[in-house]
């Protein structure tokens, strides 16, 4: 695992946005798994930014949906699927065509999660896949004691997460209970994982990934098993790391041309 310390959200944005820009310049028709929540909208801003004013041609990119929450009616504006549509789908100049996700407003939700699954395997698996991280410790919508061989399924959250999630609600009770969420198995099948976690209320949740054990109780841990995982932050979210002057000093050495 990778951790870079960044010195603010801004500067981690443009960190991965350029990750993401070597990808789709490797391979254009990249599927990139994209998270929600407010962490990673200075990726998203950086990236269309890119695909505004540089080169860089987004055009065959396919973007993929992390979580959902269940029950929403289709088209609600902080179902998952218009979050992504809205903040980055749209802003790259893509279209619906370039777009998956799971159906949160299906009848049968385990069919659902099924399909989902099958269709991002079909699809190549993800290239690239994008992660914040909760105050508990979960990555999408994997809570505390998720199996860490999970596959896309249907969750129930912690009062935690829904409370730290009703700011884009009117009030804590219209929040779901329950979401489809990729399984941690089915996150850790992307080829590349890049978290990011920015602001003090995420220091507690990121030294547990970082430097805690392996466990179902931090689900973020998970990314220790990944061959290539990377772990973006900043000063207030490094701030519980011990080993922080190591990582600075790893990522400083590093060669220019060899990106996160
Ligand atoms: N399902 C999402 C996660 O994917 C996200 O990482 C988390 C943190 O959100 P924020 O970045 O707003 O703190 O929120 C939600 O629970």
């Amino acid at each position: 695992m990778e951790i870079v310390i960044v010195p603010d959200a801004a500067a981690g944005g443009e960190l991965i946005a350029a990750a993401i820009a070597d990808l789709l310049t490797r391979k254009p028709d990249a599927l990139l798994g994209v998270a929600t929540g407010s962490t990673p909208l200075p990726i998203y801003q950086a990236l269309a930014a890119r695909a505004r004013d540089t080169a860089l041609d987004v055009t065959r990119a396919r973007i993929c949906q992390l979580d959902e929450y269940v029950g929403l009616p289709q088209g609600h504006p902080e179902s998952y699927r218009s979050v992504v549509l809205r903040e980055v789908v749209e802003p790259l100049g893509l279209t619906e065509s370039s777009f998956m996700g799971p159906d949160g407003s299906a009848e049968d939700i385990a069919a659902a999660c099924l399909a989902y699954d099958r269709a991002l395997a079909e699809a190549g698996g993800v290239d690239l896949q994008l992660l914040g991280i909760g105050t508990d410790g979960h990555i999408g919508f994997n809570e505390p004691c998720s199996s860490l061989a999970s596959r896309t399924r249907i969750k129930t959250l912690t009062q935690q997460t829904r409370v730290d999630n009703a700011r884009f609600f009117n009030n804590l009770d219209e929040v779901p209970h329950h979401v489809i969420t990729q399984g941690i198995g089915t996150i850790l099948d992307a080829r590349h994982l890049v978290l990011l976690a920015t602001g003090e209320a995420k220091a507690d949740a990121v030294a547990a990934t970082v430097e805690g054990p392996l466990s179902a109780l931090v689900p973020a841990s998970a990314l220790q098993l990944h061959p290539h995982a990377t772990v973006v932050v900043d000063e207030a979210a490094a701030s519980g790391l011990k080993l922080a002057d190591y990582f600075r000093a790893t990522y400083a050495a590093k060669p220019d041309w060899q990106l996160i």
